[in-house]
C-alpha cells in the first residue's frame, strides 16, 4: 500500500455577503465568521518527516484571506460575478491553494467552508 498523509489546518475570516437570485433573507447584506479547513495530502515525507509543514499551508491560506477579511465579498472578484456561496468560496480556495501548494508529492485534497457552526460545504475534485 502506498502511504498517504493528510494534513489539515483551520483558520477563519470575517466578511459580509448577500446572495443574488436567492429567495430568502440571505439576499440581504449580512455577515459570517467563515471557518476554512484546508486538507493537503502527501505521498511522501520530507527529510524532517513532514508531508507539508502546517505553517506553509496556513501561510498560503492566510495570504488569500487577506483579500477577503472584513470586505463585502460581493465587491471582490470572482464574487462580483458569481454568488459568494460556501460552495463557490470553497472552490475558490481549492483552486488558488492548488496553484501554490501542489507538487509531485503534495496535493490539496479538499477545502471545507463552514458558513455557520451548523452548516458547511466541502469541495473536492476527482
Ligand atoms: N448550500 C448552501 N446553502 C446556503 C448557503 C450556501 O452558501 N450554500 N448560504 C446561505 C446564507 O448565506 C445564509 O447566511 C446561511 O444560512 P443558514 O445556514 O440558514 O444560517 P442561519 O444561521 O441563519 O440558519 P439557522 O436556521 O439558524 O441554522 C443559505 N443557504
Ligand atoms: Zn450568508
Amino acid at each position: 500500500m502506498a502511504p498517504r498523509y493528510t494534513m489539515t489546518i483551520v483558520t477563519d475570516f470575517a466578511a459580509a455577503h448577500y446572495l443574488r437570485d436567492y429567495e430568502g433573507v440571505c439576499n440581504r447584506l449580512h455577515g459570517h465568521n467563515w471557518k476554512v479547513e484546508v486538507h493537503v495530502q502527501a505521498s511522501a515525507l520530507d527529510r524532517v518527516g513532514m508531508g507539508m509543514d502546517f505553517k506553509d499551508i496556513k501561510d498560503a491560506t492566510r495570504g488569500l484571506l487577506g483579500g477577503l477579511d472584513h470586505y463585502n465579498l460581493n465587491d471582490i472578484a470572482p464574487f462580483d460575478q458569481i454568488n459568494p456561496t460556501a460552495e463557490n468560496i470553497a472552490a475558490f480556495f481549492y483552486s488558488k491553494l492548488s496553484d501554490v501548494l501542489n507538487s509531485d508529492v503534495v496535493k490539496v485534497s479538499a477545502v471545507t467552508i463552514w458558513e455557520t457552526d451548523r452548516a458547511c460545504v466541502t469541495y473536492t475534485e476527482d
